[in-house]
């Protein structure tokens, strides 16, 4: 069986962070392993407590699976403060993990900050360069880039600069454009663009999206696909994830993690 590692905080609300990353895992049929580096006190309303990990306990979980299981994919997610980014990039490079996903988590939805500003500089310098797929979503890739992004044009430039800082791979995604219709991500490999499209939901059930779509992408990777393959099969994951969105709590609610996997049941009976 493929593995896939997930280096993220804890969401208590069970819709974001690790607790998405292993559910998608455990759906995409990938053994899904964690090292913590967080525990927020979250809902559906938003986040009520931050408890970052020290560096050193995240260094122990790494080396804990580094040591033993080993993986086949990793991805990361909310990581806090700039130790725990150079300790997650060290290890990354140590255990000679290269099928990484960085999904560059800043801020929750209700508006609480994942990510110390001073330490965009340590992603940008000691992960980046270490991602095989960056999946910023708009407001992220502003930070991380230094420009805004309006147009279609900006994202293709917003990409060509984060490929420029190492990333392999940039996965621009589209939630919070302003396409009331559409919810279009773009890819840029280095060389070409490509465009994803899907539907635009009309849902507040959107909590943990950018979680579940890059562990979907993490998981593909794991298997095997290349990252074309792996972002198509992680936009069809995120769609009905959020189409069949979970009304639970009084603001955002999650998506339904188990969506995808019913669907191709269903498809397979009928
Ligand atoms: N309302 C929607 N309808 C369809 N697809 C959506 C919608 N909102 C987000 N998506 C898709 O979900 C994925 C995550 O995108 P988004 O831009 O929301 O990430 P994010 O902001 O990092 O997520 P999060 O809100 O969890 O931080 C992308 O593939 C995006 O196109
Ligand atoms: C632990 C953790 N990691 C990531 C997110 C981002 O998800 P969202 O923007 O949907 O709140 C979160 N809320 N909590």
């Amino acid at each position: 069986m493929k593995m896939a590692l997930t280096i993220a905080g804890s969401d208590s609300g069970g819709g974001a962070g690790i607790q998405a990353d292993l559910k998608t895992f455990q759906e995409l049929e990938v053994f899904g392993m964690s090292a913590l580096t967080a525990v927020t006190a979250q809902n559906t309303l938003g986040v009520h407590g931050v408890y970052p990990m020290t560096a050193e306990v995240v260094i122990e979980q790494m080396k804990a699976i580094g040591e033993d299981m080993g993986t086949d994919a990793v991805k990361t997610g909310m990581l806090f403060n700039a130790e725990i980014i150079e300790a997650v990039s060290v290890n990354l490079t140590k255990y000679h993990w290269d099928n990484v996903v960085v999904d560059p988590v800043m801020i929750a939805k209700g508006g609480a900050s994942l990510l110390q500003m001073e330490a965009i500089s340590a992603m940008q310098k000691f992960l980046l360069p270490l991602a095989k797929v960056v999946t910023p979503n708009i407001p992220e890739a502003e930070v991380l880039t230094g420009m805004s992004i309006r147009t279609a044009e900006d994202k293709r430039e917003a990409a060509k600069k984060l490929h420029a800082l190492g990333v392999q791979n940039i996965v621009l995604k589209g939630g919070h454009d302003e396409n009331p219709s559409e919810s279009i991500d773009l890819l840029f490999d280095g060389k070409e663009f490509y465009t994803f499209t899907s539907k635009r939901i009309p849902t507040k059930n959107t909590h943990g999206t950018g979680c579940t779509f890059s562990a979907a992408i993490t998981a593909e990777l794991a298997k095997g696909a290349d990252v074309y393959q792996a972002v198509i099969k992680a936009k069809d994951f995120i769609q009905a994830a959020i189409e069949d969105g979970i009304a639970i709590g009084q603001g955002h609610g999650p998506t339904n993690h188990g969506a995808y996997r019913k669907r191709i049941m269903e498809m397979v009976q009928s």
